[in-house]
């Protein structure tokens, strides 16, 4: 983790803010302050084990915070297109509950937290349920097994058709990501077959690989993430489009998990820093929640050695403690 996570940097006044965000005026000078403050940082590190993410510049830098009342707050490269990546899992198991209940999802999946790196295999190993967290590779790729649909194909639109939702407009997927994944995604698909022979796999493994490989070279940008934030804050009506995705309830529960497990072994870190829950991927976004409040997206590639996006995890402290949104401070304070 960057250093600077722990420092005690002087941010401004931290608040505890009782109501909806400030007046927008005070939010967009507040969401470009934030921008030009940490553009500069140059820690982390591109992914480059998918090769086709290596390419990514890592000067790209966007924020985008959404309010639940449909309002956008914009700065840096919001608009540049990457792939998903991890942050579909919160959006597909929100689907997946929906379809199948939520307690047939916690029965099949977990929701504990593996503090484990998200592509362990000793995660499957040392634990008796296997599957623990649908936010790790494991428990996503089971979760995405569990897609109703009679064949792969249906499962794929299921998922591409339920994540256009929450972003309110049609996703297409990055065919030169989903190739080069799919040519070097072997640890994932040797997952899914020993979670077949645990039990814990719910269609057939390589398929259920190809279409979780599928979901994570959807194509997001920063503002896209922040919509999708901003649907779970706003219990699951899409504020933009006023379409319901997902009811309240699967909500809680997906912004449970994430705040178990959303930035991997250091969601406990993430946890204490913003009070927030956050989900991150390895192509640099960053969706964390607010709710009752919205959603910020975050776009920049450099990672740290847990995968996270370094300035995305920056900018987004930043915020909760400026804008008062730590889901742990008191009120009365
Ligand atoms: N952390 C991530 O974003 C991982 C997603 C990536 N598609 C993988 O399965 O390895």
């Amino acid at each position: 983790m960057d250093s600077r996570l722990h420092a005690d940097e002087a941010m401004g006044p931290a608040q505890v803010s009782t109501g909806h965000l400030p007046a927008d005026p005070d939010v967009d000078a507040l969401v470009l302050e934030a921008w030009e403050r940490y553009r500069g940082v140059g820690d982390g590190k591109v992914a480059d084990y998918i090769p086709a993410l290596a390419r990514v510049s890592p000067d790209l830098f966007g924020i985008c915070l959404v309010g639940v009342n449909g309002v956008v707050h914009a700065a840096g490269e919001v608009d540049h297109p990457f792939s998903i990546q991890s942050i579909s899992k919160p959006f597909v198991f929100a689907l997946v509950c929906q379809a199948l209940g939520g307690g047939r999802a916690r029965e099949s999946i977990g929701v504990n937290a593996t503090g484990l790196p998200f592509n362990s295999v000793m995660a499957i190993e040392l634990n008796a349920e296997r599957t623990m967290n649908p936010m790790v590779n494991a428990g996503a790729i089971a979760t995405t097994s569990l897609a109703p649909g009679a064949n792969a194909e249906e499962r794929w639109r299921f998922i591409r058709e339920g994540l256009s939702r929450f972003a309110g407009r049609e996703l297409a997927m990055d065919t030169a990501v989903y190739e080069s994944e799919a040519a070097t995604n072997q640890r994932n698909r040797g997952m899914a077959r020993l979670l077949q022979a645990y039990g814990r796999m719910y269609s057939d493994p390589d398929e259920a690989t190809d279409v979780y490989t599928r979901q994570c070279a959807l194509n997001v940008t920063a503002r896209d993430l922040a919509v999708m934030g901003a649907t779970l804050a706003d219990g699951g009506v899409n504020p933009v489009t006023h379409e319901r995705v997902v009811d309240p309830d699967r909500c809680r529960r997906v912004l449970a998990v994430m705040a178990t497990a959303g930035l991997y072994e250091q969601s406990g870190d993430w946890l204490y820093e913003t009070g927030l829950p956050g989900k991150s991927g390895v192509s640099g976004g960053l969706v964390t929640i607010s709710p009752g409040k919205g959603g910020v997206g975050t776009f920049s590639a450099p990672l740290d050695a847990a995968g996270n996006s370094v300035r995305g995890q920056l900018v987004t402290r930043f915020l909760s403690e400026r804008l008062g949104l730590n889901l742990f401070a008191s009120q009365a304070a």
